[in-house]
């Protein structure tokens, strides 16, 4: 491998560190080498901090080094005032003259303009360097800016005999979810609930699980909450409405929304738009991405109207022998993993 592809694989390494912060920012990570030393590293800030190459060069011990150093970056840099100035004036400025670059940025602001400054300016730029590994980092922020939406993740466990919860009678009068994982499983999920924008379920299971969907076992953020709840039908007082978390409750226009001020109501045309509608609200929010975590209606309706990119289905060790069905999925199997007891497969939509 050459030692070019090497610094942009440690350039997504660094970018990881932004994950499920920077949005609805991409999470570019950058470093700057002098002759074989890296003299410098940073990655994109929580949204309205500066941006990689700027935390890269203001990690530089000695900014006289700048002009013989070359910046490797993973997305091209942009070249407009969002709520941080332009970050090819500050290369420009710090007197860098080569620039690596993973991505153009399909930002309809840089798309291009920002590699075009930087030479305009003297700069050597190369792109394409570690191009698909960099494609995969930035899976959510492309996805957002090429269709539009934000990425979605499907995520469900179910039985080795296809169910995803037992009778209503087998459960009886019990409440709380119906664990079909083991712990490690559980705690997996809690992390990935850090990495995404959003959470969202059905009222069906807010009503019959009163989940809290928050990432209480992993350190890192909450996503926010969505609950579809088109006829306003989630009972009062479930924990998704206790308003300790952002919570946006999804209703069809004209329903009247049932009590809880602690919630916020969105409103939503009926009909086969109303989930298209939904990601360009969220868009609108800035979520780059949304964990969407069942149940079976939901998630069959985003996997029907083909809004999804990934799924991760765990298969419990013990069977239901009857219940309520998991969706039918055909995607391209990516993984198939252990976790703990349970197994974990992973799909992509493409
Ligand atoms: N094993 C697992 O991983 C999981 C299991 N579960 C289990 O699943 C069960 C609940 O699942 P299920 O009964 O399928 O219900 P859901 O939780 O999927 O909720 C379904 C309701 O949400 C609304 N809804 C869903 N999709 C749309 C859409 N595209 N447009 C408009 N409204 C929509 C509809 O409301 P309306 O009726 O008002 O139109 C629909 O009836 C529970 O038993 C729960 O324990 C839940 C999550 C994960
Ligand atoms: N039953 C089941 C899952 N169920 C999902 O987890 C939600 C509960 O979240 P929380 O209240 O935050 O713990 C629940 O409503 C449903 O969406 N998930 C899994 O990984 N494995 C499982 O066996
Ligand atoms: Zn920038």
């Amino acid at each position: 491998m050459k030692i070019q592809e090497k610094y942009m694989l440690r350039c997504i390494q660094i970018g990881r560190n932004a994950l499920g912060r920077s949005a609805p920012n991409p999470m570019v990570g950058a470093l700057l080498t002098h002759g074989d030393t890296i003299i410098g590293s940073g990655y994109t800030s929580a949204f309205g901090g500066p941006h990689a190459e700027v935390n890269a060069i203001r990690s530089v011990a000695d900014p006289g080094k700048l002009p013989d150093s070359t910046l490797y970056v993973t997305l091209e840099p942009c070249c407009h005032h969002g709520k941080t100035p332009p970050c090819t004036d500050r290369i420009i400025e710090s007197g860098i003259r080569r620039v690596v670059v993973g991505l153009p940025d399909p930002h309809d602001k840089v798309a291009g303009q920002g590699i075009a400054q930087l030479r305009e300016a003297g700069c050597q730029v190369e792109v394409g360097v570690a191009a698909d590994a960099c494609r995969e980092h930035h899976k959510r922020f492309l996805t957002l800016h090429e269709k539009g939406r934000p990425y979605i993740v499907l995520k469900w466990a179910q039985s080795p005999d296809g169910f995803l919860a037992p009778d209503p009678e087998v459960r009886g009068e019990s409440t709380g979810p119906w664990w079909i994982t083991g712990r490690e499983s559980r705690q997996l999920v809690h992390k990935w609930r850090t990495q995404e924008s959003a959470i969202l379920v059905g009222w069906r299971t807010a009503a019959a699980d009163d989940p809290q969907l928050t990432s209480r076992d992993w350190a890192g953020k909450d996503p926010l909450r969505v609950l579809l709840d088109p006829s306003g039908r989630a009972p009062e007082g479930l924990r998704l409405l206790d308003g300790k978390v952002p919570t946006l409750r999804v209703l069809h226009t004209g329903q009247q929304p049932t009590g809880s001020a602690r919630v916020e109501n969105i409103f939503l045309e009926p009909g086969p738009g109303f989930l298209r509608a939904l990601c360009r609200e969220l868009r609108e929010r800035g979520v780059l991405s949304i964990l969407v975590e069942g149940g079976a209606h939901t998630l069959g309706s985003f996997l029907s109207a083909g809004l999804w990119d990934e799924a991760r289905v765990f298969t419990g060790p013990r069977p239901l022998n009857g219940g309520l069905r998991a969706p039918a999925l055909s995607g391209r199997l990516v993984a198939n993993t252990a976790s703990g007891a349970d197994t974990l497969t992973l799909w992509r939509n493409d």
